[in-house]
């Protein structure tokens, strides 16, 4: 059972510490924001919310597809403020705990809402590659997706709140370029300027996933989807003639009921298995094991 009052006796600088350092990292690139709150999604939906997507073996969870794109950036910042927070409080706050947070502060470093993080997860004593296909590529259907959320016990406003995370960040052009060459619900002056940066084979230029408000957190990606400008086709699939169409809307038309929806669905996604108790451990450096 987490609890948002698990550090304030055991590391009562833990909170303070960690939002420094996103503020900090967030000010020279703002993409972090974005990118920390990634890895707290790629991070939960493979084993659950235990930091083993920070493991970096050689045969890991951050060797397989869905993970190379994942910011370098981020997990630089994690490691670097995980050593302060031990300098203060050795071996009592899990990676685990600095990823959910981290996601939250990199939100709200970008002016987005705020929530309260549960806390007293553990750290894995293991990486999962195999399960890293539990996060959906974004070739997938709507119906693929609603299948990859179900799996987690998250529902379909969950999933479309969830992927409201794309109102900050950059995608690579070998995750788009499927989508702008290649679908027809996509406004045709929107593909014309992606296709400059993005030839027909892929590649890795960057285009934002917003493209009102890259670097602000708010439901323009929602007023993106009603235009057909979502850049992957998995973010133009929710607002496709489908069933999550009034859900689109919604959140395109009122911030409040977005805002509400996406802070709920992060404490469901951060809840999925945490390890707790005296599962698991507390590492002590986040890309790899204790010495036992
Ligand atoms: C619905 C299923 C989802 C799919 C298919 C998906 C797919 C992707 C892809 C392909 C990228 C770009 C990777 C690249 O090319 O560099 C991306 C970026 C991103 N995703 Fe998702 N995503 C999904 C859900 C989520 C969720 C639930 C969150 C967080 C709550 C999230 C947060 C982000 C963020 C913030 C970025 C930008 C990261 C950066 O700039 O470093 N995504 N996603
Ligand atoms: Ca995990
Ligand atoms: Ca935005």
């Amino acid at each position: 059972q987490l609890s948002s009052t698990f550090y304030d006796t055991s590391c009562p600088s833990a909170m303070s510490t960690i939002s420094s350092g996103v503020n900090s990292a967030v000010a020279q690139q703002a993409r972090v924001g974005a990118s920390l709150l990634r890895l707290h999604f790629h991070d939960c939906f493979i084993q659950g919310c235990d930091a083993s997507i920070l493991l970096n073996d050689t045969s890991g969870e951050q060797t397989q597809p869905p993970n190379l794109t994942l910011n370098p950036r981020a997990f630089d910042v994690v490691n670097s403020i995980k050593a302060q927070v031990e300098a203060a409080c050795p071996g009592v706050v899990s990676c685990a705990d600095i990823l959910a947070v981290a996601a939250r502060d990199g939100v709200v470093a970008l002016g987005g809402p705020s929530w309260t993080v549960l806390l007293g997860r553990r750290d894995s004593t293991g990486s999962f590659p195999s399960q890293t296909s539990d996060l959906p590529p974004p070739t997938s259907s709507l119906q693929a997706l609603l299948a990859a959320y179900s799996k987690k016990n998250l529902d379909a406003t969950d999933m479309v709140a969830l992927s409201g995370a794309h109102t900050i960040g950059q995608a690579q052009c070998s995750s788009f370029n499927g989508h702008i060459y290649n679908d027809t619900n996509i406004n045709a002056a929107f593909a014309t300027s992606l296709k400059a940066n993005c030839p027909m084979s892929g590649g890795s230029s960057l285009a934002p996933l917003d493209t009102m408000t890259p670097t602000v957190f708010g439901n323009d990606y929602y007023k993106n989807l009603l235009s057909q400008k979502g850049l992957l086709h998995s973010d133009q699939e929710l607002f496709n003639n489908g069933s999550t169409d009034s859900t689109v809307s919604n959140f395109a038309s009122s911030s409040a009921a977005f805002t509400s929806a996406f802070t709920a669905a992060m404490v469901k996604m951060g809840n999925l298995g945490p390890l707790t108790g005296t599962s698991g451990q507390i590492r002590l450096t986040c890309w790899k094991l204790n010495s036992s």
